[in-house]
């Protein structure tokens, strides 16, 4: 736009210009002819009056010698031609009729684009005793201005292109910090990597934009790492509060909470894969006993200890959870046969019967387990739960220290 602007404006100031000049030369070159005209109306007027016509005609040729000159003739006040000039080998004009009849008395002038003619009257004293005829024509003038033109056309195209090329760079200059600037916000909502900087080039409008650009992503950055520690911190108090929900403070297994979510998606995953699956219910015995004659502390030592060796005993595929008082409920996932749970349950009692001793005294401590199979006596957790549970108070009627298998399974 800039460049178009331009070269309308030097254009237009070249039409200007030349149109200027053809007026002004033109202009000049009618005065000069005007004067000449006047000066050999002079020059001629004796010889009008004494009639001498070669004098007079010595003097037109004499006059002739002027470039661009076509004809001068002198005529008599009645019209007739008295003396005449003309350039080239053309047949001698006769009369030629004045354009104005005032031409008689005073200078008359006509100008085309081609030539001029001027009309002076010559006098003597106050007497009017002829006209000379002067016509010129412009094509010199023409040629003259059209070269000036031509001259000042190239200089102008030169100028357009010196122009060009200055604005072309200028342009560049001023728009590669922006385009750089686009680039990087470009990149960076694409990686969100807001550790990038851009590079301030000049101290101008551009510089202080890049300036405030990279401030507002350091801010980002700030923000950026804030939210992403606070995110951290929040993961971390969040995953802690789920271990504390789901976890017994006392022997550090997993509580009731996480037993019920456990027995449903283990209960689920079976079903759907077809695979046999065991729920042990295990209550400590006399574990009421530990605790009104050794103390509350002896009996959750007690705890910790039992918890220690049934997870030792167990495969690591298995759950086993504390649902709260001397109850343990154990799942037993991907079984082989029923079998295999009923040795895992015998193994389990056996670990709890070990001679247990807390501050030196033996503690009567024993383990009752109920054990109830999926899908072989139930399918879901509610009922697999009770059926142990059931099985357990049966192996505690049977004397304790035992494990009975859920009725439908067949004890
Ligand atoms: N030390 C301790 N005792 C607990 C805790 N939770 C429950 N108890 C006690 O555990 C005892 C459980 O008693 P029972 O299971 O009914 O009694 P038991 O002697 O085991 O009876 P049997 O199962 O028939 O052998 C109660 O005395 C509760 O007060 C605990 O976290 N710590």
């Amino acid at each position: 736009m800039n460049l178009q602007l331009l070269s309308v404006t030097m254009l237009l100031t070249f039409a200007l210009l030349a149109t200027a000049t053809w007026y002004v030369a033109r202009g000049r070159q009618v005065h000069a002819a005007q004067l000449s005209a006047q000066l050999l109306a002079n020059s001629v007027s004796p010889m009008m009056v004494f009639a001498d016509r070669p004098a007079a005609q010595i003097e037109l040729e004499a006059f002739s010698r002027r470039s661009d000159l076509l004809l001068v003739q002198v005529q008599t006040p009645a019209g007739a031609v008295f003396a005449q000039w003309q350039a080239g080998s053309g047949a001698p004009l006769s009369r030629i009729a004045p354009p104005l009849a005032a031409a008689r008395l005073a200078d008359a002038t006509s100008v085309t684009m081609q030539e001029l003619e001027v009309w002076a009257p010559i006098r003597l004293k106050d007497e009017v005793v002829g006209v000379l005829v002067l016509r010129e024509s412009l094509a010199g003038l023409r040629m003259a201005v059209l070269t000036l033109s031509a001259a000042a056309a190239a200089l102008i195209a030169v100028a357009i292109l010196i122009a060009w090329r200055g604005l072309l760079l200028v342009q560049r200059r001023a728009l590669a910090p922006l385009v750089e600037l686009s680039n990087l916000a470009e990149h960076i909502a694409r990686e969100r990597d807001y550790g990038k900087r851009a590079a301030v080039y000049r101290r101008d409008e551009v510089g202080r934009l890049t300036e405030r650009f990279n401030d507002m992503l350091k801010r980002i950055e700030v923000w950026q790492a804030d939210l992403h520690q606070q995110l951290e911190q929040e993961q971390e108090a969040g995953q802690q509060f789920q271990q504390l929900a789901h976890r017994d403070s006392l022997t550090g297994l997993p509580n009731r909470l996480f037993f019920q979510g456990e027995l449903q998606r283990y209960l689920a995953f079976s079903t759907e894969h077809d695979e046999l699956m065991a729920l042990m219910f295990i209550d400590l015995d006399n574990f009421k006993t530990v605790n009104d004659k050794h103390g509350h502390d002896a009996g959750d030592a007690v705890l910790c200890e039992v918890s220690r060796r049934m997870a030792s005993v167990v495969r690591s595929r298995d759950v086993l959870c504390r649902l709260g008082g001397d109850e343990f409920a154990l799942i037993l996932p991907a079984l082989p046969d029923q079998e295999a749970a009923e040795h895992l349950a015998q193994r389990l009692i056996d670990a709890v019967r070990v001679t247990l001793t807390i501050n030196g005294v033996v503690m009567p401590i024993g383990a009752t387990v109920g054990l109830a199979f999926a899908p072989v006596d139930a399918t879901d957790a509610t009922a697999l739960l009770n059926a142990s549970d059931q099985a357990m108070y049966e192996a505690k009627r049977a004397g304790k220290n035992t494990y009975r298998r859920a009725h439908s399974a067949g004890t």
